[in-house]
């Protein structure tokens, strides 16, 4: 063999050891990483089953880490369809000193966004209550949407609850009154002749409101709204409207007033006139028919405080 020979074989056997270091090594790396990653699986659950045990999820949306909803003693946002009558649970909240406490309220204003996004309802504030760019609320409710309202409250939280005529819904205005939208505050009730001071312009009835002792029977009402193109809007519209009660055991229920009462405005300054209307609430003894303890605005009545004019905006406090 000549030295060019030699040359090439001693070239050729170095290429060979440093190919065998190489694979050695590299079998050596992949066996500690099988095994580091065994390690891991064992201390730490993988992503997919951590989100298949979240109760209720259903992997259509990225599950973000919250702290778990602690069931309260005496819970009523939790419970699931009651079986028993609407007054009877009444009764049971009543004794048990429960109601919708304010720790629920979190849990069920991020439903209520949920709900709103699906659906596209016009931004409210960021207390998810009360909008102050109304623009977005421009329908005007008719005498439907009240019937709709009420439909969808006794078909899920009250079957034994009155259906309302259309008659009856107009009944609690003793004046004619339209609803008109106007910037900037949105829709708003008008009287359509003049009203002399003291009149009686509204009353409430235990049959014009609406009272929800849960936070899951106003979601079963909204959801019920949500299934008809019909009426998803006004699933909107009662996120907006909805009102907080504090009852007398220290708990809260919420009301919502199915009539045109919910479109009254406030005064913010001056441009907007002075408040023209006054609620008094008459006290009904126990054993009148229309009193009831849980009942939203179950005896109020809407007097003017002055002459109002045709065309002029009815307004009160609030
Ligand atoms: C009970 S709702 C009244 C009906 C409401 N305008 C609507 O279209 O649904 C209360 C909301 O009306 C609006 N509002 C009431 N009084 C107002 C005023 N004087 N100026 C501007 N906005 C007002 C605010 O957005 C408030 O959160």
């Amino acid at each position: 063999m000549n030295k060019q020979g030699k040359a090439a074989m001693v070239i050729s056997a170095r290429i060979h050891i440093v190919q065998r270091f190489l694979s050695i090594f590299l079998l050596v790396a992949g066996l500690f990483h099988v095994h580091r990653s065994r390690v891991l699986l064992k201390a730490q659950p993988s992503s997919a089953s951590k989100i298949s045990s979240i109760e209720g999820y259903t992997g259509s949306k990225p599950y973000m880490e919250k702290p778990p909803l602690r069931k309260m003693k005496n819970d009523v946002t939790n419970k699931n369809p009651p079986s028993i009558s609407f007054g009877e649970r009444k009764r049971a909240r009543i004794q048990s000193q429960g109601g919708i406490r304010s720790k629920h309220e979190a849990h069920d204003r991020a439903w209520i966004d949920s709900m709103s996004s699906e659906i596209g309802c016009p931004d409210v504030d960021s207390d998810g209550i009360h909008s102050d760019d109304p623009k977005g609320y421009t329908n005007i409710p008719t005498i439907e949407s009240w019937n709709a309202l009420y439909r969808a409250y006794h078909a899920t939280v009250d079957p034994n609850s009155e259906l309302m005529s259309a008659t009856e819904y107009q009944n609690s205005w003793k004046v004619p009154i339209e609803v008109k939208f106007r910037l900037p505050e949105g829709r708003g009730v008008y009287a359509k002749e003049f009203i002399p001071k003291g009149t009686l312009v509204w009353s409430s009835t235990t049959r014009n409101t609406a009272t929800f002792l849960s936070h899951h029977d106003r979601r079963e009402f909204i959801k019920y709204l949500m299934k008809d193109p019909e009426t998803r809007h006004l699933a909107c519209d009662v996120r907006k409207w909805v009102d907080y009660m504090h009852s007398s055991d220290g708990s809260y229920f919420i009301c919502e007033t199915f009539d045109e009462a919910v479109l009254l405005n406030n005064v913010r300054d001056e441009s907007d006139g002075t408040i023209n209307l006054e609620p008094q609430s008459i006290s009904l003894s126990t054993d009148h028919p229309d009193y009831d303890e849980d009942d939203c605005y179950g005896n109020d009545h809407f007097y003017t405080i002055r002459d109002i004019q045709a065309g002029e905006q009815l307004r009160i406090e609030y």
